[in-house]
């Protein structure tokens, strides 16, 4: 197993600035990577304010430059993954351009340079398909927005993957990185995070879209006790609870799931979102009170605040 010294963070968006501000905070020189200059310093302006909310919040000791000495920006891909010991992908969510830079990582690395990709639901198995030289190495490490302060992430093997490439990785995310990590046992489109995530945003569009509830409601809903209980319960954990001293069999049998039953036919089935909740949903984000008069960069902050008071309190640490 190679040991990880240096980084590749391909992709200056969301997720690499996550990925690069994560590396840097836990010890790894890592290259943070993207075409445009343009798109690299907002990717660099992102890392940076990452690093300053958790320097004000104490989750840091040492000062935002101390690390940002260890992210080191560039738009040359091949200087990026010149000393590379593993590769993360951060790039847009198309199997066409992740499959066009997995093909040139092939080509260009050591076979023992593992090539993660941070996909929300692509499958490994049909990028491994451009993978002509050592596909063996490619695997999904699918992280959570914000990657250096959410600290789950998905393991996803393709059908190509080896086991030497999913342990390594599990090692690394899990050890070095300290995240939270699960291996799913079966490939499936979505993985487990988002398929759970959009069951429910899906039927969060269908209210909309019937005028049962607002966007706004909707939220209210979720923050006032659905989120609550699952910022540290599942919802096995949770129904096992809600079944009294029978648990989850008595949930299933007598309780609230058997009670369902009357009415899950009536969830939303659609396998795209409609136009018209689309629509709705858009229009009554904009009329959203807490929203509307707040910047994203206001909004992230605000979110990226109320996340790391939650973490301290469950966690103790990023
Ligand atoms: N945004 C989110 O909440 C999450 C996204 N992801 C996944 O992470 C990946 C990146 O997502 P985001 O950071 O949100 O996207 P983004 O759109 O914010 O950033 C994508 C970055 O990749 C760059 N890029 C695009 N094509 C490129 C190429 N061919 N070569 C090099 N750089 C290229 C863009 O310039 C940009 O810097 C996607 O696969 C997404 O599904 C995973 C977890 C959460
Ligand atoms: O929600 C997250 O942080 C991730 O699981 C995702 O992959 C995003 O929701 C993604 O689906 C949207 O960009």
């Amino acid at each position: 197993m190679r040991q990880i010294k240096t980084v590749s963070v391909i992709g200056a968006g969301v997720i690499g600035a996550g990925w690069s501000t994560l590396l840097a905070l836990k010890g790894y020189e890592n290259w943070f990577y993207t075409e445009k200059k343009e798109t690299l310093d907002k990717g660099l302006a992102k890392i940076k304010g990452y690093l300053n909310v958790l320097y004000e919040y104490k989750l840091i000791d040492k000062e935002p430059d101390y690390y940002m000495q260890r992210i080191h920006p560039t738009t040359k891909l091949d200087e990026a993954i010149s000393n590379t010991d593993f590769v993360l992908e951060a790039i847009v969510e198309e199997y066409g351009a992740k499959k066009a830079l997995f093909k040139q990582l092939d080509e260009k690395l050591d076979k023992d340079v593992i090539l993660a990709s941070s996909t929300s639901g692509l499958l490994m198995t049909e990028i491994q398909k451009a993978m002509t030289k050592y596909p063996e190495r490619g695997i999904i490490a699918h992280p959570w927005n914000p990657p250096h302060l959410l600290p789950l992430v998905e393991i996803v093997p393709g059908e190509k993957t080896s086991q030497d490439t999913i342990y390594a990785t599990k090692d690394f995310m899990e050890n070095k990185l300290e995240r939270v990590v699960v291996v799913l046992k079966k490939e499936i489109s979505g993985f487990i995070g988002n398929r759970l995530a959009f069951a429910l945003f899906r039927e969060a569009v269908y209210l909309v879209d019937e005028g049962i509830a607002t966007v706004e409601d909707i939220d209210k809903v979720m923050t006032a006790a659905i989120g609550l209980r699952w910022a540290f319960m599942g919802p096995f954990l949770t129904y096992h609870l809600g079944g009294g001293e029978g648990g989850l069999e008595y949930f299933f049998s007598r309780g609230f799931g058997y009670g369902a039953n009357e009415w899950m036919h009536t969830l939303a089935k659609y396998d795209k979102f409609p136009y018209t909740g689309v629509v709705k949903s858009v229009q009554q984000m904009k009329e959203y009170e807490f929203v509307k008069s707040k910047t994203f960069q206001e909004l992230s902050r605000w979110r990226d605040e109320k996340l790391i008071s939650l973490i301290k309190l469950l966690r103790g640490k990023i």
